[in-house]
């Protein structure tokens, strides 16, 4: 079979078969011309040379399939176009550059053009209407005539039409399910095909319909072909991107990486942190830490000092706090002021399940401390690597790690200018071995600080945020009991958080109060909706609670009351200390007690006995718990007298029952306290609740001014 191939068209093998025999014998019925015609092609028609609507037309989609020899060709146009074949080399005015363009196009593939020759300038005048047609089915079927045995001098071009050479030529205008029918052996398809067509025996009318559905079933075949080969281009990026992956974690593995960091001897664990621009200056509310490690300061500037002198520092200096409360940041300091280098590592880092790593990164870690000295090697978490020695399935070679720890600080001598700084939560877990002198000799605690330590931190944070000048950082400090060096940064960075989000220019006691109450309680549940009887129930309580506050002498100052609901709570009335409390009195303890009776006791004055809520039980939990420690614990019960009961399931019934007993009248002269003062003060408990119901948050000074029975301004 043939092909024909035009240099601008898609190319489509085409059943020529009948084209011959169409030639020969036109059809008589009108098909009516694809109105699709393209501008190109219409461009030499002259519409003179229109020719009459009953001429035969012919169209190729009407012609079957068959094999069309190189010879068969020029017969067929000469039997069309009687004497076009011999005059087309003749010049006339009417083609110029055609001619020589499809000579180029012979001399080039071999074979001729004969359908750009068909739809040449002076065919088209010649014979209009067929050509028309012909041209017009040549637009959807161009077609690829191979020209095989044709002997000219065009043996390179021949060699070109080898099957990689000329789908690089066709590559650019087939479509790709077209290039692989192209490459495929079509000789032995077709004789394949009309064998099979004989030997069962498919009469010649469902032929056509054959062929149509075999190069339909071959064309879904190769576009399955190329699917499939997607397909596994796709599984093959991805394994490859697994394999880069895979080699990616092995190197990472700590087993790998730590031999190729000792056999290299750079181990990224051990560079210095360089900390000059820490300094005791950054760390506040701990003065007595930093004043017991200035000495070590001074050490590290100048220890031929107290060489001279023959006096030994420490070589390891335990700092012990709980969390967030500045260690690390104390270690860097010390480097800072010493202005020297600062080696960081994490006892974590240390214990690995792999024997020996856990130690060669402490040998690592040590050489080249002592040979950039003097200088700090600070470890986090001491208790990881140095905790007590047992041998566990988790941590089976910790032993050999804290040895080796132990071997290194044994190793260089006291004065030789490496101080070993380990912090800890959990001294109590350190192996005894790590504690005695020579090691880590020196203990530095580093507590929570207090309230004006609290005020410092705050302070100092506050500083690096814009802050509005009404801002008391004093009033934070005194609600912020037990709250880290971390914890009150945070607050203070959650507080700049919020005012950005409500897109005000500076930091005010609104924010910074907002961020306290969600560290302390939760978020708060804006979304939730509250009934009004709710709400009603949450504003008496409430109110109930800061009466109560207001009116007892001994009870802490009141700081804020909401009906906001935040974390598990509906609302709650927030006191604070003046100061951080040491010691309390048992009138402090007592007052304590009324004020969380208060909101039980209001819920049954305001709303009756059968209308109380579960809402007070953590009132009752704190209450109890103040009573029990008053009885068992502080010696100021009459009855039980100065004695403490540590284990009361060991004690004996009767004391067991004593003690209840105790407990139970502390509450009840609570109770009853608490029902005298809002008893007495009905008025401005109603006052209170009502304007809770209004403005939901009432701070201390808006308490007092409803309290003292004057108007609230309208906010
Ligand atoms: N006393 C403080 N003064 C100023 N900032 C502090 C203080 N304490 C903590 N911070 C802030 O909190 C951060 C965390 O503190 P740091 O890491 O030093 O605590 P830590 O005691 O080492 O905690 P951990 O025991 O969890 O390691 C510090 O970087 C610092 O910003
Ligand atoms: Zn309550």
């Amino acid at each position: 079979m043939f092909s024909l191939s035009t240099t601008v068209q898609p190319q489509v093998t085409v059943p020529l078969s009948h084209l011959i025999n169409a030639f020969h014998s036109p059809k008589n019925t009108f098909i009516s011309v694809n109105a699709s015609v393209s501008q190109n092609q219409h461009r030499d028609v002259a519409p003179e040379h229109e020719v009459p609507s009953n001429e035969p037309a012919l169209n190729l989609r009407d012609l079957g399939l068959s094999e069309l020899k190189i010879g068969q060709i020029h017969q067929l146009v000469e039997n069309l176009l009687p004497g076009f074949c011999k005059s087309k080399n003749v010049s006339s005015h009417w083609h110029t550059s055609h001619v020589s363009a499809q000579s180029f196009f012979e001399n080039k593939y071999g074979y001729l053009d004969i359908f750009s020759t068909l739809r040449s300038s002076c065919l088209y005048r010649q014979h209009p209407k067929t050509l028309q047609n012909i041209c017009s089915d040549l637009q959807y079927w161009p077609v690829f005539i191979q020209c095989r045995g044709f002997k000219t001098l065009k043996s390179r071009t021949r060699r070109l039409q080898s099957t990689s050479e000329r789908l690089a030529e066709t590559q650019n205008i087939a479509p790709s399910f077209v290039k692989g029918f192209l490459l495929r052996d079509r000789g032995s398809d077709v004789e394949s095909l009309d064998k099979l067509m004989k030997t069962k025996n498919i009469p010649e009318a469902h032929q056509d319909a054959f062929k149509t559905g075999f190069a339909e079933g071959f064309l879904k075949a190769q576009a399955l072909t190329q699917k499939t080969n997607d397909s596994l281009r796709r599984t093959r990026l991805i394994l490859f991107v697994l394999l880069l992956f895979g080699i990616y974690g092995l190197l990472k593995n700590p087993f790998l990486s730590v031999r190729f960091r000792t056999t290299t001897g750079l181990d990224s664990a051990v560079d210095p942190v360089q900390m000059k621009n820490v300094t005791f200056e950054h760390v506040k509310g701990v003065e007595e830490a930093k004043q017991e490690l200035q000495e070590v300061v001074e050490f590290l500037k100048n220890p031929q000092k107290f060489t001279v002198l023959g006096g030994k520092l420490p070589k390891g200096i335990l700092l012990v706090g709980p969390p967030g409360t500045g260690k690390t940041l104390l270690a860097r300091a010390v480097a800072g002021e010493a202005d020297v280098p600062f080696y960081y590592a994490s006892g974590s880092e240390f214990d690995e399940m792999f024997v020996g790593v856990g130690a060669s990164r402490i040998r690592n870690l040590f050489r080249e401390a002592k040979a950039n000295s003097p200088c700090v090697i600070f470890i986090d978490e001491l208790d990881s690597v140095g905790g007590k020695r047992i041998e566990s399935p988790m941590h089976p070679y910790s032993r050999q790690t804290i040895n080796q720890l132990l071997a290194e600080m044994d190793g260089f001598k006291p004065n030789e200018g490496v101080i070993i700084i380990g912090a800890t939560n959990f001294p109590e877990a350190l192996d005894n071995a790590l504690i005695r002198p020579g090691r880590f000799d020196m203990q530095v605690t580093v507590p929570r600080p207090d309230v004006r330590g609290r005020t410092e931190i705050l302070k100092w944070y506050l500083n690096k945020i814009k802050f509005d000048q009404s801002v008391d950082p004093e009033i934070i400090a005194r609600g912020t009991v037990g709250f880290s060096g971390a914890e009150l940064e945070n607050l203070v960075n959650q507080a700049a958080l919020k005012a950005a989000v409500d897109g005000k220019e500076m930091v005010t006691m609104k924010e910074l109060e907002f961020s306290k109450d969600k560290i302390l309680m939760g978020p708060e549940r804006r979304s939730v909706e509250i009934d009004n009887k709710n709400k009603t129930i949450t504003a008496y309580h409430e109110s109930g609670h800061a009466i109560i506050a207001y009116y007892t002498k001994d009870a802490m100052p009141i700081n804020k009351a909401t009906i906001m609901p935040r974390g598990p709570t509906l609302g709650h009335v927030s006191l604070l200390p003046e100061n951080d409390r040491w010691n309390e009195t048992r009138a402090q303890l007592l007052a304590q007690m009324d004020v969380s009776m208060g909101g039980r006791v209001a819920e049954e004055l305001i709303f009756g006995t059968d209308h109380i809520t579960t809402g007070a039980s953590s009132d009752f939990d704190n209450a109890t718990k103040i009573a029990k420690r008053m009885v068992t614990k502080f010696g100021m019960s009459e009855k039980l007298g100065v004695m403490t009961y540590s284990d009361t399931g060991k004690l004996s019934p009767e004391t067991q029952s004593a003690i209840e007993q105790e407990i139970r009248i502390l509450l009840r002269d609570s109770y009853e306290r608490a029902k005298h003062i809002l008893k007495t003060h009905a008025k401005e408990h109603k006052n209170l609740a009502e304007a809770l119901l209004t403005y939901e948050t009432l701070d201390a000074k808006e308490i007092q001014i409803v309290l003292e029975g004057k108007k609230l301004e309208v906010r």
